[in-house]
Protein backbone atom coordinates (compact mmCIF):
# COMPACT_ATOMS: atom_id res chain seq x y z
CA UNK A 1 0.00 0.00 0.00
CA UNK A 2 1.91 2.89 -1.48
CA UNK A 3 -0.58 5.98 0.13
CA UNK A 4 -3.05 4.89 3.24
CA UNK A 5 -5.60 6.53 3.97
CA UNK A 6 -7.59 7.03 7.28
CA UNK A 7 -11.04 5.64 6.25
CA UNK A 8 -14.60 6.12 7.93
CA UNK A 9 -17.31 3.64 7.72
CA UNK A 10 -21.14 3.95 8.19
CA UNK A 11 -24.54 2.61 6.99
CA UNK A 12 -27.90 2.02 8.39
CA UNK A 13 -29.45 -1.28 9.15
CA UNK A 14 -29.77 -2.22 5.23
CA UNK A 15 -26.03 -2.71 5.37
CA UNK A 16 -24.06 -3.59 8.24
CA UNK A 17 -23.13 -7.12 6.54
CA UNK A 18 -21.59 -5.70 3.65
CA UNK A 19 -19.90 -2.35 5.74
CA UNK A 20 -18.53 -4.87 8.08
CA UNK A 21 -17.18 -7.02 4.74
CA UNK A 22 -15.99 -3.54 3.12
CA UNK A 23 -13.96 -2.49 6.65
CA UNK A 24 -11.65 -5.88 6.60
CA UNK A 25 -10.87 -5.55 3.25
CA UNK A 26 -9.61 -2.06 3.64
CA UNK A 27 -7.51 -3.07 6.51
CA UNK A 28 -6.48 -5.81 4.60
CA UNK A 29 -5.20 -3.30 2.00
CA UNK A 30 -3.65 -1.01 4.51
CA UNK A 31 -5.78 1.43 5.40
CA UNK A 32 -6.92 2.73 8.89
CA UNK A 33 -10.57 1.83 9.30
CA UNK A 34 -13.17 3.90 11.70
CA UNK A 35 -16.31 2.10 11.79
CA UNK A 36 -18.74 3.97 13.44
CA UNK A 37 -21.88 1.21 13.01
CA UNK A 38 -24.54 0.95 13.78
CA UNK A 39 -23.44 -2.44 15.03
CA UNK A 40 -26.73 -4.32 15.69
CA UNK A 41 -29.13 -5.16 12.12
CA UNK A 42 -31.98 -2.70 13.97
CA UNK A 43 -34.19 -0.22 12.17
CA UNK A 44 -32.14 2.59 11.92
CA UNK A 45 -32.54 6.54 10.11
CA UNK A 46 -29.78 6.67 7.68
CA UNK A 47 -29.48 10.31 7.41
CA UNK A 48 -27.72 10.27 10.85
CA UNK A 49 -25.32 7.76 9.16
CA UNK A 50 -24.33 9.68 6.78
CA UNK A 51 -23.91 13.04 8.26
CA UNK A 52 -21.27 11.12 11.42
CA UNK A 53 -19.48 10.28 8.27
CA UNK A 54 -19.40 13.22 6.71
CA UNK A 55 -18.60 15.47 9.53
CA UNK A 56 -15.88 12.92 10.44
CA UNK A 57 -14.30 13.75 6.97
CA UNK A 58 -15.28 17.44 7.36
CA UNK A 59 -13.44 17.47 10.85
CA UNK A 60 -10.15 16.25 9.10
CA UNK A 61 -10.52 13.27 11.13
CA UNK A 62 -10.58 10.86 8.42
CA UNK A 63 -9.50 11.06 4.75
CA UNK A 64 -12.30 9.27 2.71
CA UNK A 65 -15.54 7.67 4.13
CA UNK A 66 -17.24 4.58 2.58
CA UNK A 67 -21.22 5.13 2.97
CA UNK A 68 -23.74 2.72 2.60
CA UNK A 69 -27.71 2.25 2.62
CA UNK A 70 -30.15 0.24 0.72
CA UNK A 71 -29.94 2.37 -2.41
CA UNK A 72 -26.25 4.32 -1.09
CA UNK A 73 -28.66 7.43 -2.49
CA UNK A 74 -30.62 8.69 0.67
CA UNK A 75 -27.18 8.63 2.49
CA UNK A 76 -25.93 10.32 0.27
CA UNK A 77 -27.87 12.99 -0.01
CA UNK A 78 -27.71 13.54 3.72
CA UNK A 79 -23.82 13.01 3.59
CA UNK A 80 -24.33 15.88 0.92
CA UNK A 81 -25.55 18.22 3.70
CA UNK A 82 -22.61 18.61 5.53
CA UNK A 83 -20.49 21.64 4.09
CA UNK A 84 -17.30 20.97 1.73
CA UNK A 85 -18.58 17.22 1.42
CA UNK A 86 -19.03 15.64 -1.80
CA UNK A 87 -20.47 11.82 -1.78
CA UNK A 88 -21.25 10.19 -5.00
CA UNK A 89 -22.98 6.80 -5.05
CA UNK A 90 -21.38 4.43 -7.49
CA UNK A 91 -22.44 0.79 -8.70
CA UNK A 92 -19.41 0.11 -10.68
CA UNK A 93 -15.37 1.00 -10.75
CA UNK A 94 -15.05 3.62 -13.12
CA UNK A 95 -17.35 5.83 -11.29
CA UNK A 96 -15.90 5.39 -8.15
CA UNK A 97 -12.45 6.22 -10.06
CA UNK A 98 -14.33 9.34 -10.98
CA UNK A 99 -15.79 10.54 -8.37
CA UNK A 100 -11.94 10.74 -7.25
CA UNK A 101 -10.37 11.80 -10.41
CA UNK A 102 -12.25 14.62 -11.28
CA UNK A 103 -14.89 14.92 -8.64
CA UNK A 104 -12.56 15.17 -5.75
CA UNK A 105 -15.10 12.87 -3.49
CA UNK A 106 -13.87 12.37 -0.16
CA UNK A 107 -17.18 9.68 0.33
CA UNK A 108 -18.30 6.97 -1.62
CA UNK A 109 -21.76 5.63 -1.01
CA UNK A 110 -22.91 1.93 -2.04
CA UNK A 111 -26.27 0.59 -2.10
CA UNK A 112 -26.19 -2.74 -0.88
CA UNK A 113 -29.50 -3.78 -2.39
CA UNK A 114 -28.12 -2.67 -4.85
CA UNK A 115 -24.69 -4.24 -5.69
CA UNK A 116 -23.60 -7.80 -4.77
CA UNK A 117 -20.18 -7.68 -1.80
CA UNK A 118 -17.53 -9.09 -4.87
CA UNK A 119 -18.48 -5.90 -6.58
CA UNK A 120 -18.86 -3.62 -4.16
CA UNK A 121 -15.21 -4.00 -3.35
CA UNK A 122 -14.35 -3.41 -6.68
CA UNK A 123 -15.77 -0.74 -6.35
CA UNK A 124 -14.05 0.28 -3.00
CA UNK A 125 -10.56 -0.65 -4.49
CA UNK A 126 -11.71 1.91 -7.48
CA UNK A 127 -12.17 4.71 -5.14
CA UNK A 128 -9.54 4.19 -2.27
CA UNK A 129 -6.90 3.34 -5.81
CA UNK A 130 -7.67 7.10 -7.13
CA UNK A 131 -6.22 10.63 -6.72
CA UNK A 132 -7.63 13.90 -7.65
CA UNK A 133 -5.89 14.73 -10.75
CA UNK A 134 -6.72 18.62 -10.14
CA UNK A 135 -6.39 21.20 -12.88
CA UNK A 136 -8.95 21.51 -14.92
CA UNK A 137 -10.86 19.61 -12.31
CA UNK A 138 -9.99 21.73 -9.23
CA UNK A 139 -11.48 24.70 -11.04
CA UNK A 140 -15.18 22.99 -11.68
CA UNK A 141 -14.79 21.51 -8.39
CA UNK A 142 -14.35 25.16 -6.38
CA UNK A 143 -17.27 26.16 -8.40
CA UNK A 144 -19.52 23.22 -6.80
CA UNK A 145 -18.77 24.84 -3.44
CA UNK A 146 -20.07 28.27 -4.97
O1 LIG B 1 -31.89 2.82 0.82
C1 LIG B 1 -32.21 3.48 1.77
C2 LIG B 1 -32.27 4.97 1.72
O2 LIG B 1 -31.91 5.46 0.47
C3 LIG B 1 -32.60 2.80 3.04
O3 LIG B 1 -31.65 1.81 3.33
C4 LIG B 1 -33.97 2.20 2.89
O4 LIG B 1 -34.91 3.21 2.59
C5 LIG B 1 -34.39 1.45 4.17
O5 LIG B 1 -35.62 0.83 3.95
P1 LIG B 1 -36.27 -0.15 5.02
O6 LIG B 1 -36.56 0.68 6.24
O7 LIG B 1 -37.52 -0.65 4.33
O8 LIG B 1 -35.28 -1.24 5.32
Amino acid sequence: MSNPKRIVLSSDHAAIELRQAIAKHAESLGHTVTDIGPKTPESTHYPIHGKAAAEHVAAGEADLGIILCGTGQGIMMAANKVPGIRCGVCADPFSARMIREHNNAQILSIGARVVGESLAMEIVDAFLGAEFEGGRHATRVDMIEG
